[in-house]
This record gives C-alpha cells, structure tokens and sequence, in this order.
C-alpha cells in the first residue's frame, strides 16, 4: 500500500505520524512510505533518517496526498487538508468530530474513510490510541496550570508547593482518567494538595488505592464541583465522555465564587471543553482570562513536547497501521471489534453515534457499511 506521512500545519505542532523505526516497520511489511520532506524535523528525525530506512521523501505536498491511499497524521485535518481529501482515501488521525460541525461535515463531503485514533477502544475499557497522548497532557496540565498562576501571566501567584511554613496551592482534577491521573500524579510530586473528581466508583477506588491516602476522592456531582472550585487555586478539567461533547461542568456563574487568579486548565477541550467560558487557544497563545480566572486551553497540548509525544504515539498507532496497510481498512475493521469504534466516516456517511447526536445527523452502523 502506498503511505504517505504528511508534515503537521497545526499551530505549534511539532509531532509527526510515524518515527523512522515505525517507517521501517512498514517497508518491511512491503508497502511504500512516503514522508514529506522537513515532516519529521520538529521531533527530531532529520529526512535522512526516513531515507535510511527506504522512505521516499516528497516535498511537493499536493503530489503527497495526490498518490496515497492511506494518509497517516497526527491532528484533525486542517482546511486546506480537507481540500486535498478524496473517497480513495484513508486518513488515520486524531479527527475529536463532535467538537467541530463544520470539520465534520467537510470530512463527510469529502467521502474519504476516516478512523480516529481517539475512538477506538480495547478490551480493558481503555483508550490506546490516546492513551499516550493523555499521559502526556495530564503531565504537561499541571506545568501549564503552575505558569498560568504566576503573577505576569493574570494567575493569583500562588506557588503550587508552598513552601516551608506557607501551606501548599489545592489542586482540583476533574475526571480520574489517564489524563486526570497523571496530572494529580505531577501535582501530589510537586508538594500540591490534590483532589480528583470523577463520575466512576471504579476509577476513585483504584486512585485511592494506588495513591494511599495521598491525594482526596471524591465522587463527581453539581455539588461536589461547586464545593471544591471554591478552595482551589487550580482546576484540571480532564472528563470524557467517548466520541461525545464534553459536558459543561462550570458554568460562567460559577466562577464569580473562585479565587481571583485560580487558573482552569481545560484539557478536555479536544472535545469541546467541559467549562461553559473555555474556547481552543494555541500554544501561539495559550492563555486568556474570563472574569479574573485564567483559562489554558490548548487542543494539542503534546505538539509541544514532540520528540517524547512523537515516540509514544507511534509505539501506539504502528499496530493499526501495519493493519490498515497490510489488510485495507475493510478487512483491517472486520477483523477487530475494538478498532471497528475508531470509524468515523466513510462514504459520505457518518459512521460513530456519538459524533451524530453531537449534531443531530444521521449515522451508518459501521457494520452495515463493512457488511455493504
Ligand atoms: N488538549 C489536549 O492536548 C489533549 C486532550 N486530551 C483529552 O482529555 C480528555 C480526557 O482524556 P482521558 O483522560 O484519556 O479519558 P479517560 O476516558 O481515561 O478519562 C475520562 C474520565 O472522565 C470521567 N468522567 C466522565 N464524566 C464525568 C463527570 N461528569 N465528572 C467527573 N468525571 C467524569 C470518566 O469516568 C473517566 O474516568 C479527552 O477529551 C481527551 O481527548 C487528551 C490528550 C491531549
Ligand atoms: C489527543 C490529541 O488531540 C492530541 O494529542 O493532540
Ligand atoms: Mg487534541
């Protein structure tokens, strides 16, 4: 199969689809690899490294996308992407659709078969498709959050460690899922004093296990929320509901009870976001403030740490992608219940039901479009 690895355009996205190891994977697999030229330099594999391992290189980016079948990225594609989509294509990426209807309908006209990385399940319940970039973003919210409470950037200037006889910042996670633990994680090793929120018994019982009375549990409530908001100098919004929109868990209303300068990082904002004042900013400009409260809302918080995200994502994608390649997408789905979820569109048609609710549109059953 013909595989092509385009350079990301996202603002400040210095990650790239497939290290040259996972390259090689590929081409030992018998199937062509195409790199655009400079796609791996922000995480540092030179082109010569692709070359070494018998990836062609192609600097002309429409001739790129022109002679794939199977185009593999890391973020949703950029308009001028879409433009280039047709229905021999299959794009492997992380699409986040119900956060975005006019991405989603574009996507649909374009009637190219799309798999999100972030819809597909495993056999544990488990994510492993965002997994890693979920490690990676719940470590990075609580150094995001910690700058944004400084004094220069409109934070409150709270230290999140305190320091020896000044009591140490409360940190409140909200949603206990890869994301949610690994940044309480960053957060108890910095001296913080962590609370984590989440809807799912399971999930508390296994954080208050494994934490052992170092970090609070609590169970996720309108009341809960509004209780621990009030006392917190920084809120981690890491919730998911798969494939969905995320709720909106504080309103506008509630954050005339924080503390001037409290800082919410919402990472959930791939999916929409789950605070009602937050909107995407960029790593360009992160940050802006809502009514003495610093907001952080980044979509692509990894991009910014690409040598260690660039490795993680690909010890994660190189299965599918051998699979895709090695037995087309059809086949690829049919013979994988849990990758069947990642289908999100094809054929014009959109293919996951939490994407169509999202909207209020019309869904294929994937089975019925594996089946046809
Ligand atoms: N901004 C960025 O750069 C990145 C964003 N993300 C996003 O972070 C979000 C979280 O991802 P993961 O941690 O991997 O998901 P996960 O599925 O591991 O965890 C989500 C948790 O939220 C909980 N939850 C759902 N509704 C809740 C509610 N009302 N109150 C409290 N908890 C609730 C669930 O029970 C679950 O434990 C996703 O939207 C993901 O796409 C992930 C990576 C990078
Ligand atoms: C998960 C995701 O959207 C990211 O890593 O950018
Ligand atoms: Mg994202």
């Amino acid at each position: 199969m013909r595989i092509a690895v385009p350079a990301e355009i996202k603002n400040h996205e210095y990650r790239v689809a497939l290290t040259p190891a996972g390259v090689r994977e590929l081409i030992e697999h018998g199937h062509d690899v195409i790199v655009q030229c400079g796609a791996g330099i922000g995480s540092g594999y030179e082109d010569a490294a692709y070359e070494a391992v018998g990836a062609r290189l192609e600097g002309d980016v429409e001739t790129l996308w022109a002679g794939a079948e199977l185009i593999v990225k890391v973020k949703e594609p950029q308009p001028e992407e879409i433009a280039r989509l047709t229905p021999e294509h299959t794009l492997f990426t992380y699409l986040h659709l119900a956060a975005d209807e006019r991405l989603t309908r574009s996507l649909m006209e374009t009637g190219a078969t799309s798999i999100a990385y972030e819809t597909i399940t495993d056999e544990r319940g488990g994510l492993p498709l965002l997994a890693p970039m979920s490690s990676v973003a719940g470590r990075m919210a609580v150094q995001a959050g910690a700058h944004a409470l400084e004094k220069a950037q409109g934070g409150s200037g709270v230290l999140l460690p305190g320091v020896p006889g000044v009591p140490p910042a409360a940190v409140t996670v909200i949603g206990g899922g890869v994301v949610g633990e690994n940044a309480a994680r960053m957060a108890l090793g910095l001296g913080a004093d962590v609370t984590v929120l989440d809807r799912s018994l399971t999930r508390l019982e296994a954080l208050d296990h494994r934490y052992q009375g170092r970090l609070r549990t609590v169970y996720s409530t309108v009341d809960a929320v509004e209780a621990a908001i009030r006392s917190s100098d920084l809120v981690i919004g890491a919730v998911l509901i798969l494939g969905a929109a995320a709720p909106k868990l504080i309103t506008r209303q509630m954050l005339a009870t924080m503390k001037p300068g409290s800082v919410l990082v919402d990472v959930a904002i791939d999916q929409g976001g789950c605070f009602e004042t937050s909107r995407p900013t960029t790593h360009a400009e992160p940050i802006y403030t809502v009514d003495g409260i610093v907001h952080y809302c980044v979509a692509n918080m990894p991009g910014a740490v690409a040598p260690t995200s660039t490795q993680a994502l690909t010890s994660a994608t190189l299965p599918y992608v051998l699979k895709l390649a090695d037995q087309g997408w059809r086949e690829a789905l049919k013979n994988d219940g849990h990758f069947q979820h990642g289908l999100n569109t094809a054929r014009g048609q959109l293919t996951h039901p939490a994407v169509a609710e999202a909207f209020g549109l019309p869904f294929e059953p994937v089975a019925r479009m594996l089946g046809g």
